[in-house]
């Protein structure tokens, strides 16, 4: 079974607060939700490989350490992913970006791909899905399905905010993927939607409610 992590940080959980408050407005939603996905991409990152290089400081040789040939993907669903992906970009910045389209019908709350592009050697790359919401699970599952489909094998679920619903649900379809989240909500209510939440997260991001 996939390991399930919950990033407790204070810095995390302080800002996670400030975008469930429904007055948060656009601007600060995206820039708080960047600065999580910053923080989140610190622990995310904490196993990748090192290997030793030799360097010459001002004081003479030395072996020290740097992040091995392993390369990192960074996978957003849209549209909600991408509000995660300039945060993880400012900690690996060589980490080369792929799409995944995928919307949740609003009545079976089956998620729909639309839309799929990645980096050509997904398959020698950690991947990291982003999307800020883990719900059902069904667009979790679906996004790691297509990238296995092409080949990907290493990868890791990140999102903000999962219901345990959600969580099991890719846990048992993809016991192989790891899921880093920044908190574990109650429950999803009738609608499908997480409790407490913070609503609908891509609308909240660009601004189309
Ligand atoms: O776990 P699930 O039940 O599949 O729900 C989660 C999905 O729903 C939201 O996307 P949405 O369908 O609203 O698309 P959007 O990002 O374009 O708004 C969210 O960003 C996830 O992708
Ligand atoms: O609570 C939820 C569930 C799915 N998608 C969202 O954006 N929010
Ligand atoms: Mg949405």
């Amino acid at each position: 079974m996939g390991k399930f992590q919950v990033m407790d940080h204070p810095l995390i959980q302080h800002k996670l607060t400030i975008i469930r408050d429904k007055n948060c407005g656009t601007k600060v939603f995206r820039e708080v939700v960047d600065e999580i996905a910053m923080l989140m991409a610190y622990e995310v990152s904490r196993d990748l490989p090192l290997e030793s290089v030799e360097i010459e400081t001002p004081m003479g040789k030395t072996t020290q350490q740097t992040i091995a040939g392993k390369k990192v993907a960074i996978i957003p669903i849209l549209r909600a992913g991408i509000g995660m992906v300039d945060g993880i970009l400012q900690l690996i910045p060589a980490a080369k970006v792929g799409h995944i389209g995928m919307y949740r019908d609003h009545d079976s709350l089956e998620p729909v791909e639309y839309f799929v592009k990645l980096p050509s050697d997904i398959d020698t790359r950690q991947l990291l899905v982003v999307d800020p919401m883990l719900a059902t699970g069904g667009s979790a599952i679906l996004a790691v399905d297509a990238l296995k489909r092409r080949g990907g094998t290493n990868i890791k679920f990140v999102c903000l905010v999962a219901a345990p619903e959600g969580v099991k649900a890719l846990q048992e379809a993809h016991p192989d993927v790891d899921i880093i989240a920044a908190s574990l909500d109650e429950k999803l209510d009738e609608n499908g939607y997480i409790f407490p939440g913070l609503g609908d997260a891509g609308d909240r991001l660009f601004g189309t409610k």
